[in-house]
């Protein structure tokens, strides 16, 4: 398994996907049930029964909910409160940028940000130790950098780190690519209002009152949004490598992400007996699966579900938004209160997976390699930096030893832990 190269979304877990056997997709659910399911076998919900303000529609709903996330980890979510004109607008807004220059797309290199944020080339990711087949860019929410910077550089005072994801995001100028930073930005507060939603029928589906997140997420959620391309990958008569993956088999790290996808294809999530089911594009909705967090904040109760993208041979390129909707950076990550469900652990959902892939504590050194920090910002820090380690070198100069290792510090003159080694 490669540590150094995993996008800062997805975890390191992803290597274990040849061996491991999570989630129950499309398991039967027991009568209680009874979602309509797509051809691949992944239900549909209807958050209309959310809004309706119908006691026992929302009862029903999420009892679907706890069904789903309790087995397969992944579900469609229609009738949701996000335009579809604007999903429409950010999915053609994806296609401009991606079909403009490269120059254009240069100048918003993500090397240029501090905040891991902007535009990365075809072959710059990894996952699992093998090239991500895409070319992405990458949005979170606008803020003041948190420090003055020095000669282009972050201070380097700036503690805890994970301080120094807030900043702006790089946008085009209208001139260049007509409304792209409206459209962005309105997808991204409809993104936010919407997941916080989902949040609050999460909280329901684990009997918890439905504000239960709300002091974690509601005022300043660190959420992460990508538009993404994926070019088909060229055929084996064509000289192109036919196991190319768009994003190599992985689990999502963060707490709830949400996927809207053209009409293509590709997404594929792991089931329970190790076949890899399609996750169809199905136009109005938005596929939502569990990221890792969540899954340890519910003791493994709530499945996060290895997936990947495998492209097509052809003309055609994909194009998706994966939106991750995660907490506050100061947010502590704390077991939820659900002891009657505490049977269920994240070692029974992952009969296979080496145990510190899945941590089912909060804090503690889940492996030598694999520290799981209480604070979500410091894990999300975490996961750049290991994912990224080009950038820190040039924008967090402090993180680095001489001999290339980097060390995640939660003060100035702390020993550290060791994030990423240089091979
Ligand atoms: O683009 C997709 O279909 C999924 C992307 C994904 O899983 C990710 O970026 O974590
Ligand atoms: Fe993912």
């Amino acid at each position: 398994m490669v540590f150094g190269v995993a996008a800062a979304s997805r975890s390191i877990a992803a290597a274990a996907a040849a061996a491991a056997s999570p989630s129950s997709m499309g398991m039967n659910a027991g009568g209680i049930d009874r979602a309509e399911s797509n051809e691949c076998g992944v239900k549909v919900l209807d958050m209309s029964a959310y809004y309706s303000g119908d006691p026992h529609k929302l009862k029903d709903f999420v009892t679907q909910l706890h069904v789903q996330c309790r087995t397969t980890g992944f579900f469609y979510l229609q009738n949701h409160s996000v335009p579809q004109h604007l999903c429409d607008d950010m999915l053609q807004l994806a296609r401009k940028f991606f079909t403009s220059s490269l120059d254009t797309k240069m100048s918003i290199d993500y090397t240029q940000s501090a905040q891991f944020r902007g535009y990365m080339r075809l072959g710059w990711e990894n996952t699992a130790g093998l090239s991500d087949y895409r070319e992405q860019l990458d949005f979170g929410p606008e803020e003041e950098e948190e420090a003055d910077m020095i000669n282009g550089r972050l201070n380097h005072l700036v503690y805890p780190l994970y301080r120094r994801l807030r900043g702006p995001n790089q946008w085009l100028s209208n001139e260049t690519i007509p409304h792209f930073r409206p459209i962005v930005e309105n997808f991204m507060l409809k993104m936010s209002t919407f997941s916080m939603e989902v949040m609050k029928c999460i909280a329901l589906s684990l009997g918890l009152s439905k504000d239960y997140f709300d002091s974690s997420f509601g005022h300043r959620p660190h959420y992460q949004m990508k538009v993404a391309r994926y070019p088909p990958v060229p055929e084996p008569e064509m000289g192109g490598n036919g196991s190319l993956y768009g994003v190599g088999p992985h689990t999502d790290s963060g707490y709830l992400s949400f996927l809207l996808q053209d009409d293509v294809g590709g997404l594929q999530a792991l089931s329970k007996d190790g076949n890899w089911i399609d996750v169809l594009p199905r136009r109005g909705t938005f596929v939502v699966n569990l990221g890792e967090m969540l899954q340890l904040a519910t003791n493994g109760l709530y499945l996060a579900t290895m997936h990947r993208v495998v492209n097509c041979q052809g003309q055609k390129s994909r194009y998706s938004v994966p939106f991750f909707f995660n907490p506050r950076l100061d947010a502590k990550v704390e077991h939820i209160p659900i002891t009657e469900f505490s049977n269920a652990g994240s070692k029974d959902a992952y009969p296979n997976a080496p145990v510190s892939n899945f941590p089912v504590r909060g804090n503690e050194n889940c492996g030598a390699r694999n520290k799981i920090f209480p604070i979500f910002g410091d894990n999300a820090f975490k996961s750049f930096a290991r994912s990224h380690p080009q950038l820190v070198k040039m924008h967090h100069p402090d993180l680095r030893e001489a001999d290339g290792t980097i060390v995640f510090r939660e003060s100035a003159g702390d020993n550290g832990y060791v994030l990423y080694f240089p091979s």
